[in-house]
């Protein structure tokens, strides 16, 4: 079994499954999702993406060889372009400004997430990073490719779901799955056992974050 099917077997299959039933999903495509709920996942999104741009970096910083250095160097660019891009874009169809993205502030899921990520690219190994990162891709091109199937009746959230549908992005992913199953002939017990617990830590971060916009979750306290 390649690496990543392994990770997949063990971290995410079930999860999965809970995101494609999870209500914030369903509500897109069917159209009943709040566009409150939304906004909240847009804005959360855009923090999340500056974070997670920074984290590709720190992945690009340990890469083993010049075409991974590029291919994540190029990712993080690109996740600065969603962000600056199709946010910016999607922020003005819900009648929000980057400014109301900085009053909101990260929240608990957002933070607790973003936090996670930064510290294993920070001070894991290269395998341990790429494990981390690696289902803000694959989770994202998956469902991306069910809500296309199904689309939906309203026009923002049709123009979000194009994105992550998207034939270039099924190739980003696709390049990222080879790198995992390269570094998965590489890695001794211990760290493949560190990436399984990074892989599904994030994977359920992925269901949370779906979550906490759902249900528009606020800090307790403050
Ligand atoms: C919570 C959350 N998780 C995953 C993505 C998807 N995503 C963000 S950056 C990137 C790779 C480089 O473009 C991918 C796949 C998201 N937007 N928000």
């Amino acid at each position: 079994m390649t690496f990543s099917a392994e990770l997949w077997e063990r971290g995410a299959a079930k999860v999965y499954e809970e995101i494609l039933r999870h209500p914030f999903i369903t509500g897109l495509t069917d159209g009943t999702l709040e566009h409150s709920a939304f906004r909240y996942f847009i804005i959360q999104d855009s923090h999340y993406l500056r974070a997670y741009s920074r984290a590709l970096t720190l992945v690009a910083a340990r890469a083993t060889s010049e075409d991974d250095v590029r291919l994540f160097a190029t990712h993080a660019a690109e996740a600065i372009a969603v962000e600056q891009g199709l946010h910016s874009e999607l922020l003005g169809s819900l009648g929000l400004e980057s400014a109301d993205v900085d009053a909101a502030g990260s929240r608990p899921t957002t933070t607790a997430y973003m936090s996670y990520l930064t510290a294993v690219c920070a001070t894991g190994t290269y395998a341990e990073a790429v494990a981390a990162v690696l289902p803000c891709y694959w989770i994202y091109r998956d469902v991306g490719r069910e809500l296309l199937k199904r689309s939906s009746p309203d026009p923002i959230y049709a123009q979000w779901i194009s994105t992550y549908g998207s034939e270039e992005f099924d190739a980003v992913v696709e390049s990222v799955l080879a790198v995992t199953d390269r570094l998965g002939d590489e890695v001794g017990p211990g760290e493949r056992e560190r990436c399984h617990r990074h892989f599904s830590t994030t994977t359920r971060y992925e269901w949370m974050f779906w979550d906490a916009a759902y249900r528009e979750l606020d800090w307790p306290v403050g």
